[in-house]
């Protein structure tokens, strides 16, 4: 259990300290300290609780819900008696750690008053100088939790009387990360926290032009933050001395080492003269067995450990709701603008696609959305991102880059066009939401015919909720509902110049006042015609409907020949989404809505079939479980297409990876790689 490994973690740490201290007013410190935690611990067991209270239906949030829901902002794994119990008597109020008047005051200014439950079991122990491997649930604040004692110890801790002063200064930190945006982010907050204590930092990323990063540590910094191609493209050329650092962090640690940079990070983390004297600090929200194993080589063997998710079976946001839903790519550009009427509560959403092309391809069809990936330059990567968080534009369309690490304020929705690869890719994709103790809703579409979402939700402990793709009547109802309050807003004096056109409508239309007033609101709000929407595929002018044999269908051939036996060839390759029922009676499938008589009255002449429009999806055989099946099925789609995507040989090893993934975005200035598909 988390919990258990948390606190085994802690009391061993604990002890360890004990021993080696003596001093009083440290182990009185410890005391409150250890105080901490076990609230913390209960803390944790009370948080698993209240993450169901996060099921409720979204449907167009209204302002009013809105304000209720940020209300219902609790602090990452607190209870609401943490909340009511008020700041100063908080356990891990930010004056019950040694952390300096003009930090705390920043802190304040940030509206900061207390420690998340990730830096407050790991403060102590890095200020005390250990090298720590940490772990908390995406948005829980692991930034602070190595920005705030690292900054602590260098202006008055244990690193101060050996830190670097004066003009030319070699820098005592280096901070890691896998990619540009996210190093940014963190340069952001050592500017903010290491300037109110004196402190500079500098950030080196590729795709930027070198002479000004040459320029500031010519002057000589404190703290470096940057991507490791860049960082050993600077050491390669004698700008950098890494020789007097104090720190070196690597945050998101298992992308950086899963994108085959493993050399790139160890040539770097070796440039420093005695490792002994250096505190190195491993952080993320997923840590692989490989990456522990990995971390043995660049972190010290009494390294303290802080797993907050530790075996706990949910590795994925708690504060999120998980919601699968069927879609073909083709209703993709359709589909998606209705999910962020009825999810996004007015905030801004991320759209995750596989690949480049999709990513831009998707951006361009969207009203109001932008792309951001590796083939866009370094510039308008960050002009786009500065839009996206300034709020000058609600949806962004991004590839893996924007993946991890990303805090970006009021991001409501995060839709995955397809289930990723890897299960920390949906981890970290859909914790772009939810963070920081608030809520948010994660939609991953797939599609029945290519992809099955069973490994996904085994890996990440997710129990998705399945729906079907909002229908247009519903999302055309509620907009209705608000324009009715609009109208009500609407002056009299209107009246006299619309009154008799509208009593012509009522004396010559053959509509009661009723129906007429519905066809005016709809006009109001857009609408001159509701197409519905099929379950499985999502396509418009589909319906989706259940055929039955009087005997179970055990293989979508089955099916197919069942159609073949009242339908012309033409129409039975009309078919689209073919799944079975997880009963194993029903086939269910798509067929065009102009077709659908066709199909019904060949059903109701044939011999034992039954054939029925469904509204809504029964449960249906995950594409896994009947793999093997599916190969020899009929010409609606299913003979050789799209193979199991997650059993064959892709994952394994990271260092196979390295010109496949990353290429572009991470070191886009060196052109690397062949397949970049970020
Ligand atoms: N003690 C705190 N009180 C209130 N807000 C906080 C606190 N610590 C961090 N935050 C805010 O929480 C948000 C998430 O923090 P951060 O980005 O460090 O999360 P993370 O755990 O690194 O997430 P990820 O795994 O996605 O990178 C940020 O907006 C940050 O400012």
């Amino acid at each position: 259990m988390n919990k258990k490994m948390a606190l085994k973690d802690f009391e061993e740490t604990e002890a360890a300290l004990t021993e080696k201290s003596s001093d009083k007013k440290k182990s009185k410190k410890k005391e409150s300290s250890k105080k901490r935690k076990e609230s913390e611990i209960e803390e944790e067991e009370e948080r698993s609780e209240t993450s169901s209270e996060l099921g409720e239906p979204v449907n167009l949030k209204s302002e009013k819900e809105k304000k209720k829901k940020k209300k219902a902002k609790v602090e990452p794994e607190a209870g609401v008696e943490e909340q009511e119990r008020g700041e100063s008597e908080h356990p891990n109020a930010v004056s019950r750690f040694r952390i300096s008047v003009p930090l705390r005051e920043k802190l304040k200014s940030k509206g900061i008053e207390s420690l998340f439950p990730i830096q407050a079991m790991t403060f102590d122990m890095v200020l005390d100088g250990s090298d720590l491997v940490g772990r908390a649930r995406t948005g829980q604040g692991k930034t602070l939790a190595f920005v705030l004692p690292i900054l602590e110890s260098l202006t008055n801790g244990p690193t101060k009387a050996s830190k670097k002063t004066g003009y030319g200064r070699a820098p005592s930190v280096l901070v890691l990360l896998p990619t540009r945006e996210l190093a940014k982010q963190v340069h952001e907050d050592f500017d903010v926290y290491g300037g109110a204590v004196g402190l500079t930092s500098c950030c080196l990323y590729g795709g930027a032009p070198y002479h000004a990063q040459e320029f500031k540590l010519k002057k000589g910094i404190d703290v470096v933050i940057g991507t490791p191609g860049r960082i050993k493209d600077h050491i390669e050329r004698g700008n950098i001395d890494l020789s007097s650092l104090k720190f070196r962090v690597l945050d998101e640690a298992d992308e950086m080492l899963r994108m085959g940079f493993v050399e790139d990070v160890e040539l770097i983390l070796g440039k420093v003269e005695d490792a002994n004297k250096v505190q190195t600090l491993l952080f993320s929200a997923t840590l692989p067995s490989w990456v522990k194993h990995i971390s043995t080589k660049f972190l010290k063997s009494d390294k303290k450990t802080i797993d907050l998710v530790g075996n706990e079976k949910m590795k994925a946001s708690t504060n999120v709701r998980h919601i699968v839903l069927p879609c073909s790519s083709s209703a993709r550009s359709q589909v998606i603008p209705d999910i962020i009427r009825c999810y996004s509560s007015g905030g801004r959403t991320i759209i995750f696609t596989e690949t480049k092309e999709s990513a831009s391809q998707l951006a361009d069809l969207l009203p109001g959305a932008r792309a951001l990936h590796g083939d866009i330059q370094q510039s308008q990567r960050e002009v786009t991102l500065a839009g996206f968080r300034s709020g000058k534009f609600m949806t962004l369309v991004a590839t893996n880059v924007a993946a991890r690490g990303l805090d970006i304020n009021d991001v409501q929705l995060i839709i995955q066009c397809e289930p990723p690869r890897d299960v920390e890719a949906y981890i970290h994709r859909s914790g772009r939401t939810g963070r920081a103790g608030n809520t948010g809703v994660a939609v991953m579409l797939y599609d029945p015919r290519k992809s099955s979402v069973s490994k996904i939700e085994r890996e990440s402990g997710v129990k998705f909720e399945h729906i079907s793709a909002p229908q247009p009547a519903d999302i055309a109802k509620a907009a209705g509902v608000e324009a009715a309050e609009t109208i009500t807003q609407v002056s009299d004096s209107v009246i006299p110049a619309f009154k008799s056109a509208a009593e012509e409508l009522l004396n010559n239309s053959g509509l009661s006042a009723a129906e007429l007033l519905a066809k005016a609101l709809a006009k109001a709000v857009g609408y001159t015609e509701i197409k519905s929407r099929s379950l499985l595929s999502s396509l418009e002018d589909h319906v989706t409907v259940v055929l039955e044999a009087g005997k179970p269908i055990y293989t979508p051939s089955f099916a197919f020949g069942v159609l073949r036996r009242f339908l012309p060839e033409e129409k039975v390759e009309l078919v689209k989404g073919m799944a079975l029922t997880a009963d194993g009676n029903g086939a269910v499938f798509d067929v065009p809505v102009a077709d659908l008589d066709l199909f019904r009255s060949g059903a109701d002449n044939a011999a034992n079939v039954s054939l029925e429009v469904l509204k809504q999806l029964p449960p249906l055989q995950e594409r896994e479980q009947s793999r093997g099946r599916f190969g020899g099925g009929g010409r609606g789609g299913f003979g050789g297409r799209g193979g199991n995507r997650f059993s064959g040989g892709r994952g394994g090893g990271f260092s196979d990876r390295r010109n496949d993934r990353f290429s572009g975005g991470f070191r886009g200035s060196k052109g690397r790689g062949g397949g970049n598909r970020w």
